[in-house]
């Protein structure tokens, strides 16, 4: 018998192995396998299983199995292969989002090191700054060291030549370890009493003269009526120590066994049940979709619902129908961690049948919330993007709420997917409905609905007749000249806000930059401060006294002077959220403020009770960025303040008045949610603007009707389908030449694509490697399904590895990028 495995390398085949007939049993299609490749010993996934094979060179043995039961099956498998297909990765890299991280087996390279030898050879050797030099004085110090821990403590990459020397010198071995799974179940130790209850009495008084506290333990156990109990809080207990319980256990009176527990990331935050009679629209809704989970028929839907509309209720519903029918439900949510609300109603409504899935889990949080998901413990999963790849075997619905939302692309790591499109293809792999919420939905979306692609269903009334907020636009250029702005705030707004603290409503400003001040300029020489691994400015944070790079996360101190030409005249520009907050505590000091952004939530628990705090009333003013305007529930909000409009406006992205629209209509939607009515003060120097006049209408379709036909004008999406190819280097003329030869290699292409000549990206240098892009636009017109375009990018790689001198250069695709900066 043969399996078919693939691997998460960026290999586009399967390797086949032959199961040993001890194996036969376990290896299925579906299970992870521990199988030798190349050198080392790597994890890969059973993709087929045949009795013969056309392979005639040497065949290796699988090793071992991960899995007792398969983790994808036919279905599930054709979703991975579309992702490998759409995303340009290998099936191992897609299947590899399946798995929990941490669950694979890998071998490492490892150098074994005899010391004493080593520090003679050290000793011996005149020249002190040669890279052998390096090495030995790197490995005189330990046992053993990895190749990769080695190469970064000498700074250089080609370390192989002089490990060779040193193996034949006999100063060190290689060899090849394999490392296990760093996450596994977790067992506790647990007690209980090996006899009966009489038996044991007429041997306490005897017990009782010689060791007082093995009675002690006992009498515990017998309280507990034959229920096991953990051995740590038995002990803490009993303030006894582990000899006392070990002696009890040779003496044959407890048994010690270890039991599986069940690691559940722990919310804080909770809010009351509460029972509502549907409104006429939600019914609507319900019984539109709730026909198609029944007879698990694929249907995609855009629910456009205004801000305060219900949605979150409509999904409750039909989750219930979903369980009604014994299938599971998948709810995605843009950063789950910022949307406690959410979870909360879900548990109220399920309980234990919920499963969240994200990233402030630990990783064995997360490996058992899988688990569970995968025996079908759990059957209603609520996580971000990544919870997409749940090992869900019965789906009965698909719901991805704020579907504009960008953090559904993954933007860092291969494949570079969309959770949201993919959504729909992993709805119609299972037959069942996919249900994408927003109260802006993208403009793709809001097109694909047009086109009938999509159902457009619509919620376009408030709950409880709840009116959506009064919107003025406050010019701060004309503000300021009638003296009516006091630095960063208008009259007008912090009007409204002291008449709110006196009325005790809540208020929310949003500012979407984090720090003080976002830039540093000298007045003299003209510099800007800027990252040293970055071409973006350095950004003052008074909290820590510190300048940070927001991308690389450079940290240094504050400088005196200016670090071009030495002149004190330092200026900061920029308004960030500290800043913000500042301001506001000086206008209001009696005033109870918190602030909400990545700097300030470090704790998993920080956010959940700031947003209990803030229901209380117990904080007056919530200032933050972005992360104020998603979801957020609170009817005593009646005020929302937005400092500067041009955050988002000017950012050189074709997205970027829709991200200024959807940012700004979702932030004055936190307002006026419930009986008393909201207002909404935004600050902007550009109030003719169409995405603001639009978002001071309240006008949604008029947006859109404009933007769409911008991008049919343009060539943007959804009118053809973007590729970005990236090229990154530490060299500045590597990128670019990579770049540049991989223009080459598409020039074939040229009659069917629009492709750019190779650019600069906007954030030329990152994290100290030098960008360029090169943007790929295919018309959907002559290539509906992106097929060519795809074929195109695989193609021209192949020829790049054929013809330039630039092939160690990284290189990375994006499909449908959601920023092209
Ligand atoms: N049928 C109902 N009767 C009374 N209250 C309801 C009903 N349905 C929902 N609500 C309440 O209305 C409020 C708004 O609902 P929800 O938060 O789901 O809005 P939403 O449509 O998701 O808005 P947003 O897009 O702004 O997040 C919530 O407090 C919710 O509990
Ligand atoms: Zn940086």
């Amino acid at each position: 018998m043969f399996a078919e495995v693939v691997f998460a390398l960026p290999f586009r085949k399967a390797f086949t192995y032959e199961i040993p007939s001890e194996l036969k049993k376990f290896v299925k299609e579906g299970v992870r396998v521990v199988a030798p490749f190349g050198k080392r010993t790597l994890t890969g996934f059973v993709v087929k299983i045949s009795k013969t094979t056309q392979v005639k060179d040497e065949i290796k043995q699988i090793r071992e199995v991960l899995d007792d039961e398969p983790i994808f099956n036919k279905t599930l498998l054709k979703f991975y292969e579309w992702i490998a297909d759409y995303y340009l990765c290998s099936l191992g890299e897609a299947l590899k989002l399946l798995v929990p991280q941490g669950t694979e087996v890998e071998s490492k390279r490892k150098i074994s090191i005899d010391k004493n030898f080593v520090q003679q050879l050290l000793q011996n050797e005149n020249k002190k700054n040669t890279l052998r030099y390096k090495i030995l004085q790197e490995l005189s110090t330990r046992e053993q060291i990895t190749f990769s821990t080695l190469q970064k403590a000498v700074g250089k990459k080609n370390i192989y030549s002089h490990i060779r020397n040193l193996v034949e010198e006999s100063a060190v071995t290689v060899i090849d370890e394999i490392e296990g799974a760093k996450v596994k179940p977790k067992k506790v130790k647990y007690v209980r009493l090996a006899k009966d209850v009489k038996e044991l009495y007429s041997t306490l008084p005897e017990l009782d003269r010689r060791s007082p506290k093995q009675v002690k333990l006992l009498l515990v156990l017998i309280e507990a009526k034959g229920k096991s109990l953990p051995a740590a809080e038995l002990l803490h207990k009993t303030e006894t120590s582990k000899a006392a319980l070990d002696s009890l256990e040779k003496k044959g009176f407890v048994e010690i066994f270890e039991k599986e527990v069940d690691r559940r990331y722990k919310e804080h935050y909770e809010e009351v049940h509460q029972e509502f009679v549907l409104t006429e629209q939600q019914n609507k809704v319900i019984e539109e979709i709730s026909p198609k989970i029944k007879d698990s028929v694929f249907q995609s839907y855009l629910l456009h619902g205004v801000t305060g509309s219900g949605k979150t209720q409509v999904y409750i519903e039909l989750a219930k129908i979903a369980l009604e029918q014994n299938k599971s439900v998948l709810i995605l949510v843009p950063e789950i961690s910022l949307t406690p609300q959410i979870t909360s109603r879900f548990y109220n409504n399920f309980g234990d049948l919920v499963t969240v899935l994200h990233s402030r889990m630990s990783a064995g949080e997360r490996f058992d919330s899988w688990r569970r998901i995968h025996k079908g413990k759990s059957r209603i999963v609520v996580g971000a993007r990544s919870a997409l790849f749940a090992p869900i075997f019965k789906l009965g619905l698909i719901v991805v709420d704020e579907e504009h939302d960008a953090s559904y692309k993954q933007q860092d790591m291969i494949p570079k997917y969309n959770a949201r499109d993919s959504a729909v293809v992993l709805g119609s792999i299972h037959n069942c409905p996919v249900v994408l919420g927003s109260a802006t939905p993208s403009v793709e979306s809001r097109y694909n609905a047009e086109i009938g692609k999509y159902k457009l269903l619509t919620l376009p009334l408030r709950i409880d007749d709840a009116k959506l907020p009064a919107i003025t636009l406050v010019n701060v250029n004309a503000e300021r000249r009638k003296g009516r702005m006091d630095n960063i705030f208008s009259r007008t707004l912090l009007d409204k806000i002291e008449d709110r603290l006196k009325k005790k409503e809540g208020v929310i400003i949003l500012q979407n930059r984090r720090g003080f001040s976002t830039q540093i300029y000298c007045e003299d020489c003209g510099e800007i401060e800027m990252c040293e691994n970055c071409s973006v400015p350095m950004v003052f944070h008074i909290n820590k006294n510190i300048i940070q790079c927001h991308y690389c996360g450079l940290e240094k101190p504050v400088p005196n002077a200016c670090t071009h030409c030495g002149s004190i005249n330092i200026k900061y520009f920029g308004t960030g959220t500290e800043r913000v907050e500042d301001e506001l505590q000086f206008y209001f000091p009696n005033a109870r403020i918190s602030r909400i952004d990545s700097d300030s939530i470090t704790r998993k628990s920080y956010l959940s009770n700031l947003l209990l705090s803030f229901g209380k009333g117990e904080i007056d003013i919530l200032v933050g960025t972005q992360m104020v305007s998603k979801g957020l529930d609170f009817s005593r909000v009646t005020l929302v303040g937005v400092i500067s409009a041009e955050t988002t406006l000017w950012l050189p992205d074709f997205r970027a008045d829709e991200r200024t629209f959807q940012l700004l209509t979702q932030v004055a939607g936190r307002a006026g949610r419930s009986k008393i009515a909201g207002e909404v003060i935004i600050q902007t120097q550009n109030e003719k603007h169409f995405a603001l006049q639009k978002v001071l209408q309240n006008d949604y379709d008029g947006f859109y009707r404009r933007e769409i036909v911008d991008r049919e004008r343009l060539g943007y999406p959804p009118f053809t389908r973007l590729a970005l190819i990236e090229t990154k280097d530490k060299s500045d003329q590597k990128a670019k030449g990579a770049a540049i030869d991989f223009r080459k290699a598409l020039k074939k292409f040229e009659s069917h694509l629009k492709i750019s000549e190779p650019t600069t990206a906007l954030i030329y240098k990152l994290k100290g490697f030098y960008r360029y892009h090169i943007l790929i636009k295919s018309s959907r017109k002559s290539d509906p399904s992106g097929k060519f375009l795809r074929r195109a990018v695989i193609e021209a790689f192949t020829e790049f590895n054929r013809i330039s001198r630039f092939k160690d250069v990284k290189l990375f695709y994006d499909i449908d990028p959601q920023s092209i900066m």
